[in-house]
């Protein structure tokens, strides 16, 4: 575990984010996945239909054994006797006392309540499941990238560790985040995912130059808009990231 494989890490990561939200955006916005629906209200289906259909997907990812490695953590947290699939060792470079740290509730929230009216567009056809799948798959991966924020944490202690130990002693959350943060590395993560939505999201014809998006290019022609991506990055991703990255460090000598 170094600074360069963490990064390297994150930057694979940023293709997936991509990735996923260009199919989410192949669906209107489909508002009924997300109300919950009157005649469930009190009773154990309390919950709209994409939280139904992401937990009852996690269960049976759960069973089938996709949170033994510690890198991902499920929205949902399910407990199941035994796993399916062959057993694997799994070694974590992280401290135990301080794996836990995530920020899944916070990462739900966001994608519902403000990032995908900003990614979808308004409409519905009735595709609910396929765009609960898609959904999913963005949550995934946005928590799986956010939470590493736990690895990246565990580098920085290793590399630092007397710097941080007395910052974690004082409990100072303020000198903690500054010490982590680098932010020329932010500025080139947040410039390279705006390029990838360009790359990833350009319509690709059989004859002609694959058509690079300048700036000068109107937006239409992305299948998400480039500036949005940056957005998610520079609003949330990153520091959510960075607040993973400070809890961690808070329990680091627990
Ligand atoms: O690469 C790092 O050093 C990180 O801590 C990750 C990250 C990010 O979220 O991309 C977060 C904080 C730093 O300021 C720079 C980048």
């Amino acid at each position: 575990l170094s600074l360069d494989t963490v990064r390297d890490f994150l930057t694979r990561e940023e293709d997936t984010i991509v990735f996923s939200i260009i199919e989410r955006a192949k669906y209107p916005l489909n508002l009924p996945a997300y109300e919950v629906p009157a005649y469930f209200a009190g009773s154990r289906h309390d919950a709209s239909f994409a939280e139904l259909f992401v937990r009852d997907s996690e269960a049976v990812q759960t069973k089938a054994g996709r949170y033994q490695n510690q890198e991902e953590i499920p929205f949902f947290p399910f407990r199941v006797p035994f796993i399916l699939s062959p057993s694997y060792n799994f070694t974590s470079d992280l401290y135990p006392a301080a794996a836990f740290v995530n920020l899944n509730d916070e990462i739900w929230s966001i994608y519902f309540n403000q990032f995908l009216s900003l990614l979808a567009k308004n409409g519905d056809d009735g595709n609910y499941a396929a765009t609960a799948a898609s959904d999913f798959l963005c949550l995934q991966a946005l928590s799986k990238r956010i939470n590493y924020g736990r690895y990246v944490a565990e580098v920085k202690f290793r590399g630092d560790p007397q710097n941080y130990t007395t910052l974690i002693r004082n409990k100072d959350k303020d000198a903690l985040m500054k010490l982590l943060t680098s932010e020329s590395q932010e500025d080139v993560v947040k410039r390279r995912v705006q390029k990838k939505a360009m790359v990833f999201g350009q319509n690709v014809t059989s004859n002609g130059p694959v058509e690079t998006g300048d700036s000068n290019s109107s937006q239409a022609s992305f299948k998400v808009d480039p500036s949005l991506v940056y957005k998610l990055y520079d609003q949330w991703v990153i520091p959510l990231t960075k607040q993973v990255e400070v809890e961690y460090l808070l329990h680091r000598l627990d």
